[in-house]
């Protein structure tokens, strides 16, 4: 899989440099051939039902008619709906469309609903589109998505806006596929937001086009990659024999406040599970009068936070914290602190609702790693959270900015960024996460990473993915993702973090 993640404008640049240097129509004949090798492949050789192929009217529909000349040469029933627009087709695309029809390709003008396809290939739009789909185009793709059949879409799903993942809007439409082949290089929006429900398994084809040729484009200027091991592994090191539980790092987590326990307790077995050496509940307001004990996990110290020494651990700032003035005056204390920090929940709350806050975090004095699911983040950036979601790397490089330090925008294809502007796109995870706690237990397994010496970038990337990992692992299992519970994940985490260990041995 290519991990880097490029922008449409730069693979914009990366088409114009290859175009020039290749005779015309070279990467437009590279795409049909890639896409059609892809398409028999999926169809397990040359099938006998009709393909059905959506061509739009600019670039990406000439892919779709390469494509559907290629297949109906090799023998495929074609049928085509070509979709023209206002102004006359690139030369390629004309010269596609020609071939197109100069074969047995059968152009139709209308989908009939209850038709069996083996497969529909869509190339109604690729990195162009800038406005929502409508009419006719529109249309097309609610009987594409209305369709039982697989769907390969060519470079993007049609109607998907191939930086952000956000379906063009507004009211837009986005076709669902199964699989995306994509060209000249892997991009964001297949991987994070309503990408991950449009794209499918995404297959990258780069048409022979080496990007380290073209010039102001290559690895050093991707500012976006795919989150995988390969980017943490190496902190993951196995445990040295003489080493005891002070080697592997306190964490505090600083919350709980009464009525509010399962939260912090959640968040401290994801610590616990993922390695730190001791785990402290501090907690917010209690008196005495609340728990003292975690029955099924003792191993859990619980203390009040008031009063409770913060200095040398890492502190879990946030999980059922609430918004009382102690919880604020705690929140206060660690964010002047030095100590590896991690910050979620109410305390990103109370974060976004004080300047005092803010500029206290920003001035933190060692590796500092903020967790906010979507709302969470526009409450921070003072946006509403459609807002948030419309561009979610830009989202969370903001605010990785503004608040000095390791950002995770939680959600579908987490994205996690740093303040200089690198930013990843998690891999892994499913649907089952989308439960209560889930978060807190993120929480503590990233606190727990912190504790163990990871640096705050390499941590929030081994905990997110170690999550999402452990969720496939449920799932995987038979244990979700309908139905898999918060409290199920630390035990998977662990099996993650181990083999995740081991491997880096070997
Ligand atoms: N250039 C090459 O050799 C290669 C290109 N590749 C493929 O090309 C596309 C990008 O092509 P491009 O033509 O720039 O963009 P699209 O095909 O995605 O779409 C542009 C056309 O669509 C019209 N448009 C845009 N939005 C809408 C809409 N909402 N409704 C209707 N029509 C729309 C647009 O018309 P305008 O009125 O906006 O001018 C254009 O006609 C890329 O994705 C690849 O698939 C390959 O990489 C191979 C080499
Ligand atoms: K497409």
């Amino acid at each position: 899989m290519d991990t880097l993640l490029y922008s449409v404008d730069q693979i914009r640049a990366i088409e114009r440099a290859a175009t020039s240097a290749l005779p015309p129509g070279t990467l437009m004949r590279r795409a049909g051939e890639a896409a059609t090798t892809y398409a028999l492949e999926l169809l397990k050789g040359r099938p006998t039902d009709v393909v059905l192929v959506l061509a739009g009217p600019g670039n990406n529909g000439g892919d779709a008619l390469e494509v559907a000349a290629n297949l109906a040469a090799l023998g495929c029933k074609v049928k085509v709906a070509w979709l023209g627009g206002d102004g006359a087709p690139s030369p390629e695309t004309q010269a596609a469309l020609e071939r197109a029809h100069a074969g047995s390709a059968c152009f139709v003008d209308d989908l009939t609903d209850g038709e069996s396809h083996c497969l529909v290939i869509d190339g109604l739009f690729g990195i162009g589109p800038a406005r929502p789909l409508a009419g006719r185009a529109r249309e097309l793709v609610e009987a594409v998505n209305r369709k039982r059949c697989p769907v390969l879409s060519l470079d993007v799903p049609s109607g998907l806006d191939a930086d952000t993942g956000a379906v063009v809007g507004p009211h837009g439409i986005a076709v669902a596929a199964t699989y995306t082949i994509t060209f000249l290089g892997n991009k964001p929006g297949l991987h994070t937001g309503d990408g991950c429900d449009h794209a499918g398994r995404v297959h990258v084809d780069r048409l022979g086009v080496d990007e380290l040729q073209v010039a102001g484009v290559d690895a050093e200027h991707a500012r976006a990659r795919l989150n995988l091991p390969p980017l943490f592994a190496a902190c993951a090191a196995p445990r040295r024999r003489n080493s005891h539980k002070g080697s592997y790092g306190d964490v505090a987590v600083l919350g709980g406040a009464p009525g509010m326990a399962g939260a912090a307790l959640l968040a401290a077995r994801g610590a616990l599970f993922a390695g730190a050496g001791r785990v402290f509940v501090a907690a917010v307001g209690d008196d005495g009068a609340g728990i003292a004990l975690d029955p099924t996990q003792p191993e859990i110290m619980i203390r009040p936070a008031a009063g409770f020494a913060f200095g040398g651990r890492t502190v879990v700032a946030g999980p059922g914290m609430g918004d009382s003035a102690g919880a604020t005056r705690m929140l206060a204390q660690v964010l002047d602190g030095s100590g590896p920090l991690l910050v979620d929940a109410d305390a990103l709350n109370l974060v976004a609702a004080s300047p005092d806050l803010q500029a206290r975090l920003a001035r933190h004095d060692g590796p500092a790693v903020l967790t906010p699911h979507p709302l969470e983040a526009a409450r921070l950036l003072g946006v509403t959270t459609p807002v948030v979601q419309a561009d979610r790397l830009e989202s969370a490089r903001e605010l990785a900015q503004r608040l000095n330090a390791v950002v995770v925008l939680k959600g579908a294809g987490s994205v996690i960024a740093r303040p200089d502007g690198e930013v990843a796109v998690n891999t892994s995870g499913n649907p089952g996460l989308a439960t209560g706690g889930s978060g807190d237990v993120l929480a503590g397994l990233g606190g727990a990473l912190l504790a163990q010496g990871w640096p705050a970038w390499e941590a929030a990337l081994g905990a997110v993915w170690l999550h999402g990992a452990a969720a496939d692992r449920l799932v995987n299992c038979g244990c979700g993702p309908i139905g898999l519970t918060a409290g199920e994940l630390p035990r998977a985490i662990r099996a993650e973090l181990n083999a995740l260990a081991a491997q880096s041995r070997s």
